[in-house]
Order: C-alpha cells, then structure tokens, then sequence
C-alpha cells in the first residue's frame, strides 16, 4: 500500500483530492505555472494547469498556436523547469530527464551515423542490456513498425515517415513508463501522415503504452487518443476535458462517421472560440 493511502484521513480536502489523483496516475501534472522573462517583465505562458494520465491511457493535448503544448511536454520530459506546480510520473516528482519518459519529437531525431537497428537498441547498450535480450527487442520492434528489411539501413537511406516509425521503435524498446510525443507526423505528407496515425494506434491497440501526445491537428487527436485537453490561448490552462467515446479498434474510415466528425467539431469549437476569446 502507497503511504499516501495510509495518511490519506490525516490530510486537508485539497491534498487529499491531489493524493487520491496520485494514487491511480502515470503522469500528474497540478498547478503548472510557467513564465518566461520578457522585455516588460515576466510573461505567463501557462497557469495552473491540471492534467491526469492514467495507466495505458492515450492522451491529446491541442490548443491554439501558442498556448504551450510544446512547453508542457517539454516540463514533463524534464527538459525545461516549471516555475511552479507539480509534475509527478507515478510517485516520483520529476526533476529532470529520465529513462521512464520516451520522447519522439517532430523532428527527426536519430543518429545519422547509425544503422536502423543500431538506433533502436541505443538505450538497451546503454543500460548495458546483454546482447541477446537487445537482439531479441530490436526484432519486437522492427516487425511493429514493419521495416524489418531496413534494419542494415542508414536514416539518411529512410523516408521522413519511416525515420519517425524508427523514432517510435527506439522510444518503446526502452519500455518507458510514458511516451511523450511532441507533433510527430506533422511534417510529414497527408498520406503518409494518415498511414502513421493508423500505425500508431495500432502499436497502442496492441501494447497499450501510455502515450501523451501534443498536435494542433484536432483530427490527428480524435482519432488517437480516448481523452483530449483542450487548452486556452496564452496563458494556457485547462479549458476542457473532452472524453473521446469512440469505438476501440480504429481504421482511418472512422473518420468518415458521424460520431467522429461530431466529436471534432465539437473540439474544433472549443478552440475556435478561444482564438477570439
Ligand atoms: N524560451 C522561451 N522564451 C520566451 N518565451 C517562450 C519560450 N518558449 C516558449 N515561449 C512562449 O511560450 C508560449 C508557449 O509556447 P509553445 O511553443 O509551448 O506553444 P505551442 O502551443 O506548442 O505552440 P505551437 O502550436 O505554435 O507549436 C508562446 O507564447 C511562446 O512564445
């Protein structure tokens, strides 16, 4: 038993609503307060925001340009400091970059000089895994993203979609306790974009990670997570949790239907209205 349930009579109502939160999350995030120095003084970029990730769950952040997705997940990697708030993975208050938090980022990110293979056991030669057990994750993984064929493969050899399939790959090889995704498919073309929001959710049906994942692309969202925050123009908070009540197994028709389109209008709304809020 976690100590907070045993002490959980003894504290105050607020704590007590932040200890019971802790209790079922992977990523809890409470009164996240970030300022950056500007020339007239401190500019608040988000305030008191409140985001609660459970295990396995699929998680969408989206808001109007600016609101601070980008700079939220970049608190939650430990990349960039909070000036306020509380970030905690399970019961650990984050302090800075971790191996429990896999990052894929919207630029590619591999290393050029090393095969496809090579990039993926990256993290398991680090923790000096035995080479068998690296061999054996490499192969799980480069059948989920289907390019078992380029394992002897250099990225500079890969397309924009299949380098970001080899990103995801190396992320999940190290069995992060979240996977923290930073608009990973939007610089890639329409068609292969759609190609890897259905990957995606595959790789989720099937192994079930735990996945925030920020995008301005409210389709993209829709389709990929079972829950959506929706932030507020600068500074950003918390302006809707919009629970995605969508069928489980998803192939890119869905968004032809008329539950899907409902729900993205509906989220579309929420951030039209703040752009001229
Ligand atoms: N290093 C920095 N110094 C000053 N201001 C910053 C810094 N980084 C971000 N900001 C500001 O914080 C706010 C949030 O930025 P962020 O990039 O997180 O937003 P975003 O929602 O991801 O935007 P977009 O959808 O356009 O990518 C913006 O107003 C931005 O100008």
């Amino acid at each position: 038993m976690r100590w907070f349930k045993k002490k959980e009579k003894e504290l105050p109502p607020r704590e007590r609503h932040i200890e019971a939160n802790l209790a079922n999350s992977t990523v809890y995030v409470k009164g996240l307060y970030k300022e950056y120095p500007g020339k007239k003084g401190a500019v608040t970029a988000m305030k008191d925001v409140e985001i609660n990730v459970l295990e396995n769950d699929f998680v969408c952040i989206v808001g109007p340009s600016g609101c601070g997705k980008s700079t939220l997940l970049r608190m939650v990697a430990g990349l960039e400091e909070a000036s306020g708030g509380r970030i905690v993975i399970e019961d650990n208050d984050i302090i800075g970059p971790g191996e429990d938090r896999g990052m894929v980022f919207q630029s590619y990110t591999l290393f050029p000089w090393m095969t496809v293979e090579e990039n993926i056991k990256f993290g398991l030669k680090l923790k000096k895994m035995p080479e068998g057990e690296q061999e054996k994750i490499a192969d799980k993984y480069l059948k989920t993203i289907k390019l078992e064929k380029f394992r002897n493969r250099y990225p500079g050899e890969l397309s924009g979609g299949m380098k970001q399939r080899v990103a995801i790959a190396r992320a999940l090889a190290n069995s992060p306790r979240v996977l923290l995704m930073d608009e990973p498919f939007s610089a890639l073309d329409p068609q292969t974009k759609a190609d890897m929001q259905l990957l995606m959710r595959q790789i989720w049906q099937e192994e079930k990670p735990t996945v925030l994942f920020v995008t301005h692309d409210i389709e993209e969202a829709v389709f990929l997570s079972n829950k959506i925050y929706v932030l507020t123009s600068r500074p950003g908070r918390v302006k809707r949790e919009v629970p995605v009540l969508l069928p489980y197994h998803r192939e890119l028709e869905l968004k032809d239907t008329e539950a899907f389109i409902r729900l993205r209008k509906e989220v579309n709304g929420y951030i039209e209205h703040e752009k001229f809020a």
